[in-house]
């Protein structure tokens, strides 16, 4: 299935078209079961997003929102993209939502990762809205090229859980939601801005090694529709 690309002339516009569908899609999911999960990225990308959606008209209270990866940070520590949601997306209306961190204070990211897989099967999948990023290296959510537990995390047999990720390219330990957990989402985007990133976009969708270039499992294999939204 190939990729739905959505151009916007710039960052500013796109948030509040994104914010539009991601809000209907959600009050939608609220309507038919009483419930609503949000999946987000980390990173400098989302931030319009996350402010443009927070005083969206929805009943907030039955959305859950969660992280598709996280740095090993505790919440306070400026990388932390649960400090980036609570400071941008949790506010306003969105400050209602019911929020799982990924990051628990455990001695290791591998034991950070289970309790935070448990804590995420609280979630009823799939979720009904992903946005995942990308990185200038072609990672998205926490999918390293080269990562410590890449394989297990693109196996798209493999359970729902959160998995831990180390890698070269990060500069701490990650735990990351594994592909099976966010690519069968009601809606699944991918929200990139730049020509530097369009670029390697071009480069991931004409290739298939995907230890290379991790965004290519999403591109390629996701379940779900992936709509691509960018602006320069
Ligand atoms: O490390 C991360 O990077 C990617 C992309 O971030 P950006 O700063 O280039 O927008 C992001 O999607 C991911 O969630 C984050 O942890």
């Amino acid at each position: 299935m190939e990729p739905n690309l959505h151009e916007f002339s710039d960052g500013t516009v796109l948030a509040e078209k994104l914010a539009d569908q991601v809000a209907h899609r959600l009050a939608a999911a609220v309507e038919a079961r009483g419930e609503a999960s949000l999946a987000v990225s980390g990173g400098s990308t989302p931030k319009r997003f996350f402010r443009a959606i927070a005083n969206r008209d929805i009943d907030w209270a039955k959305v859950t929102v969660t992280l598709v990866d996280e740095r090993f940070v505790p919440a306070d520590h400026p990388r932390s993209n649960h400090l980036l949601v609570r400071e941008n997306l949790l506010q306003g209306k969105a400050a209602a939502a019911r929020f799982i961190p990924l990051y628990h204070d455990r001695p290791s990211v591998e034991e950070a990762a289970r309790v935070a897989t448990a804590a995420a099967n609280t979630i009823t999948p799939p979720f009904d809205v992903v946005i995942l990023g990308m990185g200038g290296d072609g990672h998205t959510a926490s999918f390293f090229p080269h990562g410590s537990t890449l394989n297990q995390a693109l196996d798209a047999a493999g359970p729902r859980s959160v998995l831990p990720m180390e890698a070269d390219g990060a500069e701490e330990p990650r735990l990351t939601f594994s592909f099976s957990s966010l690519t069968d989402a009601g809606m699944l985007v991918l929200h990139i801005e730049g020509q530097s990133k369009k670029d390697v976009l071009a480069k991931a969708q004409e290739g298939t090694n995907e230890t290379e270039m991790p965004i290519r499992a999403v591109l390629h294999r996701a379940s779900s529709p992936v709509d691509i939204y960018w602006a320069p």
